[in-house]
C-alpha cells in the first residue's frame, strides 16, 4: 500500500521526435512540498502537465490516488482587457462557488479586498493570490503551482512562499511547485527535484553557503543560497543532451542521477 498522492515512474515524453522528458520518476505524499527546478526548456511544465493528466506520456506509468482532487495554479493567466470580469465572477467560474465561498478563499490568501475589482485592474501579486484562491476552491489534496511568484516583487515572493507553506500546514495537502526562485524555494521545500529533461538529482534542501555543482547549473544566482547537497556527474550541452564529466574524486556527496534507457554516460 502506498501513501503517495501521485507516483510517476519512468516517464518519457517526446515532441517532434525530440526527447523532452526521459525516465523521470516522481512521487508526492500528503503534506509534502516538492519543488521542480531546472533551466528554461528543462521540461518542468511538461512534467506538470503530465501530473495533471493533460498530457499522456509516450513512456512510463502515472499512478494517482483514487479520485485525487488537484488544485492547479497556472504559470500565467492572459486577461482580456476588454472583458468585464470581476474577481468574484472569475472565481464563480468554478462550479458550486458562491460569494461566501469565494470570499473565504480570498480571505485565506489575503486578497479579500479585491473581490469586486475588475480582474485586469489588480496587481501582479494580487492576481497570483486570486489564482491561488481559485486552486483552493477545489479543496485540493494536491496543489500544483507553476511558478507561483511570477510578476511578484521580492518582498511579495517571500510572503507568497510563506503563504503556500501555511496552506500546506492548514490543509495537509501535498504541493508540487515549479520555481526559478532558488533563494526562497530552498527554505520552504521538503524535496527539490532538479530537472534537465531527466532528473539530474533530487534531495532535501540544506542550508549551505556554497556548492560548486549548483553554481555550475544555476550560475551566480546559486551563490550564497541555501542549497541541497548534490554533485552532478555530468553536464548538458546546448540541446540539453548529457555530456559526461568526471565525477570529482573524494567528494562526500552522492549523485542521485537515475540512468534512463537512453543514457549513454557512465
Ligand atoms: N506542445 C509542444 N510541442 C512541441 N514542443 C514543446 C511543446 N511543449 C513544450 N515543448 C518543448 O519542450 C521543451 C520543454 O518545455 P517546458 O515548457 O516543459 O520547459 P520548462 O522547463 O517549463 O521551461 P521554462 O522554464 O522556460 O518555462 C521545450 O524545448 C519546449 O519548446
Amino acid at each position: 500500500m502506498s501513501d503517495a498522492l501521485i507516483r510517476l515512474e519512468g516517464i518519457g515524453v517526446r515532441f517532434a521526435g525530440q526527447a523532452v522528458l526521459q525516465d523521470v520518476n516522481l512521487s508526492l505524499k500528503p503534506g509534502e512540498i516538492v519543488t521542480l527546478i531546472g533551466p528554461n526548456g528543462a521540461g518542468k511544465t511538461t512534467l506538470v502537465r503530465t501530473v495533471l493528466g493533460l498530457l499522456k506520456p509516450d513512456k512510463g506509468e502515472v499512478w494517482r490516488k483514487s479520485r485525487l482532487r488537484i488544485g492547479y495554479m497556472p504559470q500565467k493567466l492572459q486577461v482580456d482587457a476588454t472583458l468585464p470580469l470581476t474577481v468574484l465572477r472569475f472565481l464563480r467560474l468554478v462550479p458550486g462557488v458562491d460569494r461566501t465561498t469565494a470570499l473565504a478563499a480570498l480571505d485565506e490568501v489575503g486578497a479579500a479586498q479585491v473581490i469586486d475589482s475588475p480582474l485586469q485592474n489588480i496587481s501582479g501579486g494580487e492576481l497570483q493570490r486570486v489564482l491561488l484562491a481559485r486552486a483552493l476552491l477545489r479543496e485540493p489534496e494536491l496543489l500544483v503551482l507553476d511558478e507561483p511568484v511570477q510578476g511578484v516583487d521580492v518582498a511579495g515572493q517571500a510572503e507568497l512562499y510563506r503563504l503556500i507553506t501555511r496552506l500546506r500546514d492548514r490543509h495537509g495537502c501535498g504541493v508540487l511547485m515549479v520555481s526559478h526562485d532558488l533563494h526562497l524555494v530552498m527554505s520552504t521545500t521538503d524535496q527539490v527535484v532538479c530537472l534537465n529533461r531527466h532528473v539530474c538529482c533530487s534531495g532535501h534542501p540544506e542550508q549551505v553557503s556554497f556548492d560548486p555543482a549548483f553554481v555550475e547549473l544555476f550560475g551566480q544566482d546559486a551563490k550564497s543560497l541555501a542549497v541541497y547537497h548534490h554533485h552532478h556527474d555530468h553536464d548538458h550541452d546546448l540541446h540539453g543532451e548529457v555530456v559526461k564529466t568526471p565525477f570529482p574524486s573524494g567528494t562526500r556527496f552522492t549523485p542521485v542521477h537515475t540512468h534512463g534507457p537512453d543514457c549513454n554516460h557512465g
